[in-house]
């Protein structure tokens, strides 16, 4: 029995996984290794499959923004090294302990605090990565002076331990590297800084995907994958930089509910904005924004059907869309494809994002619960999750 009562789902390549992760590890020195970055359920790709399928193809660690989500991989049975990138609140300390997840940490008094919690009731050591804020304005000590203080109140914290030392780049992903150049410069100040007070350096990174594909050498350690990981390029420019090629891992497919045409115009969807003309062939397709298929594609995108782009018709719906078909005849169940490939033709994350005004990254991590997510290996599903009836 189908795991799923509605013909809507995700695509995942696992193949496209593995073969993205190889890409980048011939890419980058031999030393450095790999943080595949799995938060946001894996870019909208499921977080425990991807997770385990990059470790299994060379990744040495995940990280997540949220520890809520670095225990559903440990629930999944993943023993590898996570560590959460985003803020975590210091009252969450022992389940990080419990978990044996890292942590990210720029505040002395969390510091302290979070070293006082854990000597109460004598948990586990957690480990804690450094963040500096280097020019991305978000999150991590932004001077020599408060770095010092805060690797000090480390060594002063037996329940603490310091693991990592790292930086986020802003605009890793631009052809001007200005920006980023005067980042890096001043992370290396920042480790130079420690080398001048003795400090042992643990593990170093800075790079995300636009970094690594630009400067290699930048990978220290270890680097942080995230949308290079889903065969997706950080931007444009990064795309045509062609330094790697990668192998876009998500598609998002549904099969046909209903055809219609009239013999008279009739008009499509809320507002009546789209009006079919006689002997126009309309299609009715079970996804709709509920699901993360924007609304804002109303009149303006377009699927897949037997290899030949097709117009969205009206407006989106909470949970359909109508499509024309023109002359083309359809039968109920026909697949469609609404991003991804079919044939010759393509409809990339990278067309509906520039459709939706904003990034690619956006466009996956959209797609919610209501969407069952299928795994192929060699192109055969090998496995199904489905977030809204399993846990
Ligand atoms: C701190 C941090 N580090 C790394 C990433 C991954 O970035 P890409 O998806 O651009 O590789 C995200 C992030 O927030």
């Amino acid at each position: 029995m189908k795991s799923f009562c509605r013909d809507t789902w995700v695509e995942v390549d696992l193949d496209a996984i593995r073969a993205n992760l190889e890409t980048f590890k011939r890419h980058l020195p031999e030393k450095t290794g790999i943080m595949a970055v799995v938060k946001a359920d894996g870019y909208g790709h499921g977080a425990v499959h991807v997770g385990k399928e990059a470790l299994a193809s060379g990744a040495d660690s995940l990280a997540v923004a949220l520890l809520d989500e670095a225990l559903i991989l440990r629930r999944a049975g993943i023993k590898a090294p996570i560590l959460v990138l985003g803020y975590t609140p210091v009252e969450s300390i022992v389940t990080a302990s419990e978990l044996e997840v890292e942590l990210t940490a720029y505040s002395v008094e969390w510091i302290t605090e979070a070293n006082d919690i854990l000597q109460k009731n004598d948990h586990k050591p957690v480990g804690i990565h450094v963040k500096t804020d280097t020019g991305m304005g978000r999150l991590g000590v932004r001077t020599k002076k408060d770095l010092l203080a805060l690797v000090g109140a480390l060594e002063e914290s037996p329940k603490l331990k310091w693991t990592g030392i790292f930086t986020h780049f802003a605009c890793a992903d631009e052809p001007d590297t200005t920006h980023v150049r005067r980042q890096h410069d001043l992370f290396q100040s920042f480790l130079q800084a420690l080398r001048e007070a003795n400090k042992a350096l643990p593990t170093v990174h800075c790079c995300n995907t636009a970094a690594a594909i630009a400067f290699p050498d930048w990978g220290y350690d270890t680097i942080r994958l995230g949308i290079g990981l889903y065969g997706l390029y950080p931007s444009l420019y990064m795309k045509e930089r062609a330094d790697v090629t990668l192998a876009p891992a998500l598609a998002l497919k549904t099969r046909i509910a209903h055809v219609k045409k009239g013999d008279e115009p009739f008009t499509v969807s809320y507002g009546a904005t789209y009006t079919a003309q006689p002997d126009e062939w309309i299609a009715t397709l079970p996804i709709g924004y509920a699901d993360g298929y924007s609304r804002l594609l109303s009149n303006r995108g377009e699927v897949l059907y037997n290899g030949s782009r097709y117009p969205i018709a009206g407006r989106v719906c909470m949970d359909q869309i109508m499509v024309s078909l023109n002359s083309t005849e359809a039968d109920v169940d026909d697949e469609v494809v609404l991003y991804g490939k079919q044939g010759d033709e393509e409809i990339s994350l990278d067309e509906i994002a520039d459709l939706l005004g904003t990034i690619n990254y956006e466009v996956p991590c959209m797609l919610n619960y209501r969407i069952p997510r299928l795994y192929l290996r060699a192109q055969k599903v090998t496995d199904v999750f489905h977030p809204l009836t399993m846990k």
